[in-house]
């Protein structure tokens, strides 16, 4: 069985009904604290509980045969983090380390970690390879670059086999229509516009205007959710069997869009048009954040099979039927 910790989320959602439409069981553990218990497929065993609960882990570890698991838990609110650091270093890192210590225990030995294009701070060049130097500049990235730090060392002392996936901006809905992104508050600049351009929202802020970028605002590399739960499978198969050990790969598309190509392809997807207010920057944004995948295309064989176009198709078709998110509107 696979152990999908913040299964309930956005993207582990995706990912759960990936593993489950590739025959794998699993068991969600998730704590509710920003997911969503509609969005997890009723085939999965749903745990409510918390990652950094040892009874609860001791009695899921114990209950059920784990071959690995997969960490999506965690806070990630860029400014929430810079406000309220211990809030992040305790469930993101000192969390995990429960999490980890446990596995341990019980002899779990593979683990999928959800890590960030946040770990690189400001890169010193584009595109972003794993070999970029690491330097995160809030504590959102700088938990998520411990906790990598601290598989290198479980691996090593206890033999703990890990995958690290450095997301870059995830984006879009599966497939069916039924899931896709509802976080509140929502922080993210797809779904903004497109609630924005079904009038839930006033207009689109763009934060910064002043980029060292060809229009002057920031880019970004957009992946869709589900080609990012297939490189969860594929790095679980790795894993599995015996392929990989310690391994980092980054996710990406490889192609950077700035924020006005993204309204304007939202506007696109959805013939409308957005109301833009121009406004400051946004503390801790990097101009530029593309990655190079090209580590995992080589070694895993992964594709990122949508572009830009259908990943906001398949985010709007999501909004659209579901404009309250999870919520049931009587
Ligand atoms: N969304 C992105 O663009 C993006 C980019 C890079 C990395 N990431 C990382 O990917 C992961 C998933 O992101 P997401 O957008 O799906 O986030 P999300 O908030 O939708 O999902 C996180 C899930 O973890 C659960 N959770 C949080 N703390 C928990 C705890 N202590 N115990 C049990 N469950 C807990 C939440 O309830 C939620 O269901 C996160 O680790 C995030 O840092 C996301
Ligand atoms: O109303 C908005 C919202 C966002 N933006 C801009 O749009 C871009 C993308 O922002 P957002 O969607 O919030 O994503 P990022 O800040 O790039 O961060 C995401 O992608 C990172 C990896 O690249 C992850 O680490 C984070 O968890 C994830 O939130 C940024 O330049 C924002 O300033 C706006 O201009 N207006």
């Amino acid at each position: 069985m696979i152990l999908v910790v913040g299964g309930a989320g956005y993207i582990g959602s995706h990912t759960v009904k990936e593993l489950l439409s590739k025959e794998y069981e699993v068991v969600v553990l998730d704590n509710l604290s920003t997911g969503h218990r509609d969005s997890v497929d009723e085939r999965a065993v749903f745990v409510e509980g918390n990652l950094g609960d040892a009874d609860v882990l001791d009695a899921l570890f114990t209950t059920y045969t784990i071959e690995a698991v997969m960490h999506f838990a965690a806070f990630s609110l860029v400014g929430e983090s810079v406000q309220e650091p211990a809030k992040y270093y305790h469930n993101n890192v000192s969390g995990t380390l429960t999490l980890l210590q446990k596995m341990n225990e019980h002899g779990v030995k593979n683990f999928i970690f959800s890590s960030t294009a946040a770990a690189y701070g400001i890169p010193e060049s584009i595109p972003i390879t794993e070999n970029t130097v690491t330097a995160p500049i809030n504590p959102y990235g700088r938990s998520k670059l411990m906790v990598e730090q601290m598989l290198e060392d479980f691996y090593q002392a206890y033999g703990l086999k890990y995958v690290v996936l450095r997301y870059f901006n995830a984006a879009g809905a599966y497939s069916d229509g039924q899931i896709g992104e509802d976080h509140f508050p929502e922080s993210h600049l797809i779904p903004i516009v497109l609630q924005h351009l079904l009038g839930q929202r006033e207009h689109i802020s763009i934060f910064g205007t002043d980029y060292n970028t060809p229009d002057g605002t920031c880019i970004r590399d957009y992946i869709h959710v589900t080609d990012l739960a297939d490189a969860h499978i594929l790095s679980l198969a790795s894993l599995l069997n015996g392929d990989n050990t310690n391994v980092t790969y980054n996710l990406g598309n490889g192609r950077g869009y700035s924020v006005r190509e993204i309204i304007e392809m939202c506007e696109n997807v959805t013939c409308r048009k957005a109301t833009i207010v121009e406004s400051e920057r946004r503390p801790g944004d990097p101009d530029e954040l593309v990655a190079s995948s090209e580590k995992i295309q080589k070694e895993l064989g992964w594709t990122p099979q949508f572009e830009l176009k259908q990943i906001i198709s398949s985010a709007w078709t999501w909004h659209q039927n579901h404009p309250a998110g999870y919520k049931v509107i009587n």
